[in-house]
């Protein structure tokens, strides 16, 4: 009791159960709903919130750059990253400690630059996936298209290109593909995997009486493509797989299974969700000027190259800003000797992190009405390097997205392809609720897992 009175944690502003359980933070988790909970504990309490006995989140520029970029790559992770382990393996991404993460970024780092992905034989792989996202949407044309299973199929087969040409798959033209796809993106592990986490004993001893009420995390499709594709020899230079089979690493074929599934599954649903949340508000009424601008760019600059068209940034930046597809917590842990974060002194071993919705909406000086969606914030000189600082969808520093210019690259050549050729209007079957943001572990989903969309040819509205 002394030591909960003393703590330096209870000068920072918070609900006042915060201070001794850390259930109603559970109940949220429970519920897919952490991240707007603590997201309008922000909105009462400020930039700074004790949002557990142990835990306090930041939603600040200084508060990002000392979390996650002090010494390169900021504090090490919590055990939080072990729910993601995959066949048993540490990746990338599970690693805790800053040297072992090095170590490994030090290998596959250079298959994400900027410069290996815009190598031809990388991206006229994502423009062809993206030619046969078209396809489908010319099909549908007079109906709807669930954007969001065509979507996770598009990215699923850009980041199996980016991993395994010439053995990725075809999913938005092979059934059998797809179904690999499905079983990843409609995965509903969620309290099953929660209840591991935190209750790992109760866990074991209720053995499969758990499954009935919570299901556990079974991707036998996914796991076994990429088991079998890693066996192969014949990749082209440019994939992480390639590079993963070098002679010089000393990874076992576990590892490198484990590293590519990791990056599989980190490249579906992050780049599927980031593009059905923001083609679905460029479809909404209340923007659909926006996406009249962005045809008359498109239709203006047919041969400029995708990164080389600002509105078109623009609208990506906003739409991550606003829907960030990973929005909620990166939970590391404050060094020995402990660190002071705006202000506020924690000791060794606190939990604290940053979460980009709120990083993205809580300082209306740099993003004015953060609310509001509204691409031409990003067009404007003055603040730029604030709105920058404040840019978290990627997270930032050494452990930020080592797959973001992958990520930027398909989701440019997508809108580019579709909005050239395409209005989008919502299906009338469509609710709000649909698209409400569910939580996953560390990603959010539209709750409906549906999004159609009706696809109108530009010449059948004038072109306007
Ligand atoms: C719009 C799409 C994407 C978004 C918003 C996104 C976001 C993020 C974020 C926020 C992190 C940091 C997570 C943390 O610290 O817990 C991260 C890490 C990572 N991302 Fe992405 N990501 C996207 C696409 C991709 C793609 C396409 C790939 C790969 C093919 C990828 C691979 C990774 C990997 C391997 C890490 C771990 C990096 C490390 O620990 O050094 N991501 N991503």
């Amino acid at each position: 009791l002394r030591q909960l009175l003393s703590s330096p944690l209870n000068k920072i502003p918070g609900p006042w159960h915060a201070k001794f359980t850390t259930l109603v933070l559970k109940w949220h988790e429970f519920r897919t709903n952490r991240t707007r909970y603590v997201h309008h504990l922000h909105l009462k309490y400020g930039r700074a919130v004790r949002i557990a006995p142990n835990e306090v989140i930041f939603a600040s520029a200084a508060a990002v750059k000392e979390i996650y970029c002090s010494g390169g790559s900021g504090y090490d992770k919590t055990e939080f990253y072990d729910m993601f382990k995959v066949y048993g393996k540490r990746t990338m991404f599970t690693t805790l400690n800053k040297d072992d993460h090095a170590k490994r970024k030090r290998i596959l780092a250079d298959r994400y630059a900027n410069t290996n992905v815009v190598r031809p034989q990388s991206l006229d792989g994502i423009a062809d996936r993206a030619g046969n996202f078209v396809k489908t949407c010319f099909q549908s044309v007079g109906g709807s298209l669930d954007l969001y299973v065509r979507l996770h199929s598009y990215a699923f087969d850009c980041v199996t290109h980016h991993l395994f040409h010439p053995n990725g798959t075809d999913s938005l033209l092979n059934s059998k593909d797809e179904e690999i796809m499905r079983e990843v993106t409609f995965d509903d592990s969620l309290q099953n995997r929660l209840f591991q986490y935190y209750w790992p004993t109760a866990h074991k001893l209720m053995g499969k009486v758990l499954y009935l009420f919570a299901k556990p995390r079974e991707t036998p499709l996914a796991d076994d493509f990429v088991l079998d594709t890693c066996a192969l020899t014949d990749t082209a230079p440019f994939t992480l797989l390639n590079r993963l089979q070098g002679p010089n690493y000393n990874l076992d074929a576990l590892d490198v299974a484990a590293e590519c599934l990791d990056h599989m599954a980190a490249g579906i649903d992050t780049t599927g969700d980031a593009l059905c949340f923001l083609m679905w508000e460029l479809s909404q009424p209340r923007s659909i000027h926006y996406q009249r601008e962005l045809q008359r760019e498109l239709l203006t600059n047919a041969g400029a190259s995708f990164d080389k068209l600002p509105y078109l940034d623009a609208v990506v930046m906003e739409g991550l800003r606003c829907f960030p597809p990973i929005p909620m917590s990166l939970p590391r842990y404050v060094p020995a000797g402990g660190r002071t974060i705006d202000g506020f002194f924690l000791p060794p071993g606190t939990t604290v992190s940053c979460q980009a919705l709120s990083v993205h909406k809580m300082d209306g000086t740099v993003f004015p009405e953060p609310d509001a969606f509204r691409p031409e914030r990003w067009l404007e000189p003055k603040g730029d390097a604030e709105r920058k600082r404040l840019f978290f969808a990627f997270a930032n520093g050494g452990r930020g997205c080592v797959g973001k210019h992958l990520a930027l690259a398909e989701m440019k050549l997508l809108l580019r392809a579709v909005y050239s050729r395409f209005t989008t209007l919502p299906d009338a079957s469509m609710t709000a609720a649909d698209m409400d943001m569910s939580d996953q572990l560390i990603s959010s989903r539209p709750a409906g897992q549906r999004c159609l969309l009706r696809f109108d040819p530009l010449e059948a509205v004038g072109g306007d």
